[in-house]
């Protein structure tokens, strides 16, 4: 397989995809001035090389939350994989297994959690346990959302991924422009079928999964976090912050990880990009818990960039589903590990032997005048 970069690949699957899915993937709110920015302000990042520093080939392995990880790359959670490949989800799980990377699968997701689970096991080198955590939309129904957690846990996800920036839906022009609304026939959200409780009540619990009976609630709070930390014991990760006094609040509430994101520009157009929100969260929590970043990371240097700036390690959302739709789990695999050799060239250029080495005396603006 030829793809030079996350970017050919992308191209491959626009080739591929039927266009309102290329727009679904591909799309954010309203102007995508946040989809943009994510990108550009990597760009606008300079990075130093200190040089003689004799650092030898640089290990990339990284721990979060106890998940060993083969480099500071996650999959952050992205919805509907049979839109992209008939194999979807079960496909994705085994390239993020076998290249040693966490896969943080949606709840919804079109392959049920059991079954992601069993494929990443089958993938995983040497039967290692793949390190899966699972994301979830907190539904005001509790017993909806707690049966869906059992699952998780069950499955053995070993976090839960609350996604925070989402009390309701992020207006999506091309969707609107496209009548994209929900999965087309014989797909469905498999988590989300023959759970107990009130989030199936107007289907009357027989024709369950659909994307229009997910709530997306304003009503959430920080007491949904306290009563979640009471009712599991696993990790518990807010993704989507961006206020530093929310990250202050997300420490003394317990919460044990921040994955700083803008949902990829899909959610409040004209937030800032991560990459400029992270320095300002690292310094709000004060290494009180690990940072993760996601939104526009396409090359090893934008890992690095983050790692300087405070995050212990970055995830991907678009990239994974481009490699999906191009070549499936081959597709994935290898946007795994394009990402895994242009970090091992840049950490190497920069002088840094891991990324436990790499530190803001890197950075600089691509502007000058420098100091
Ligand atoms: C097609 C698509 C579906 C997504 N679905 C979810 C989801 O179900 N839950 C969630 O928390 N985030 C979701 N996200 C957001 C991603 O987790 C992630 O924050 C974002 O894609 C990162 O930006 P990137 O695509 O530039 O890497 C989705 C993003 C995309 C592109
Ligand atoms: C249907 C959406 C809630 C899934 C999602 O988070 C997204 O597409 O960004």
């Amino acid at each position: 397989m030829d793809y030079a970069n996350v970017r050919s690949l992308e191209e491959a699957a626009r080739a591929v995809l039927d266009p309102v899915h290329y727009d679904y993937f591909a799309g954010g709110a309203q102007d995508e001035i946040t989809v943009a920015a994510n990108e550009a302000a990597f760009a606008r990042i300079g990075l130093v090389p200190r040089i003689l520093r004799g650092a030898a080939r640089p290990r990339l392995g990284t721990t979060v939350l106890g998940a060993e990880m083969s480099m500071p790359v996650m999959l952050s959670p992205t919805a509907f994989h049979k839109l992209a490949h008939p194999e979807a989800e079960r496909a994705t799980a085994r390239a993020a297994a076998a290249a040693g990377v966490t896969m943080i699968s949606a709840m919804l997701s079109t392959v049920a959690i059991e079954d992601i689970a069993a494929e990443a096991r089958k993938a995983a080198p040497g039967g290692a346990e793949p390190s899966l955590w699972f994301q979830l939309y907190v539904q005001p129904d509790l017993g909806f959302t707690e049966a869906i957690v059992r699952r998780a846990e069950a499955a053995g996800c070993r976090a839960l991924v609350v996604t925070v920036d989402s009390p309701a839906l992020g207006r999506h022009e091309r969707n609107d422009r496209n009548d994209f609304h929900d999965l087309p026939p014989g797909m469905r959200c498999e988590n989300l079928r023959e759970l107990p409780g009130e989030g199936l009540r107007d289907l009357g619990g027989r024709d369950s999964g659909h994307v229009r009976q997910v709530v997306l609630s304003p009503e959430i709070s920080w007491d949904h976090i306290a009563w979640l930390r009471q009712i599991s014991d696993l990790p518990i990760v807010l993704k989507g912050v961006l206020h530093p006094r929310d990250a202050r609040l997300a420490v003394e509430n317990g919460v044990d990880a921040l994955l700083v994101s803008n949902h990829g520009g899909r959610q409040l157009d004209t937030t800032p990009a991560t990459i400029d929100r992270l320095p300002i969260i690292a310094e709000a929590v004060q290494g009180q818990v690990p940072l993760l970043l996601d939104g526009g990371v396409r090359r090893g240097t934008d890992v690095i960039k983050a790692l300087a700036l405070g995050a212990t390690a970055t995830a991907i959302g678009r990239p994974a589903v481009w490699g999906l739709a191009a070549a499936g789990e081959a597709g994935v695999a290898r946007v795994l590990d394009l990402l895994r050799n242009e970090l091992d060239n840049a950490l190497t250029l920069c002088g840094c032997a891991s990324p436990q080495d790499v530190t803001a005396e890197l950075l600089t603006t691509m502007e000058g005048p420098h100091q």
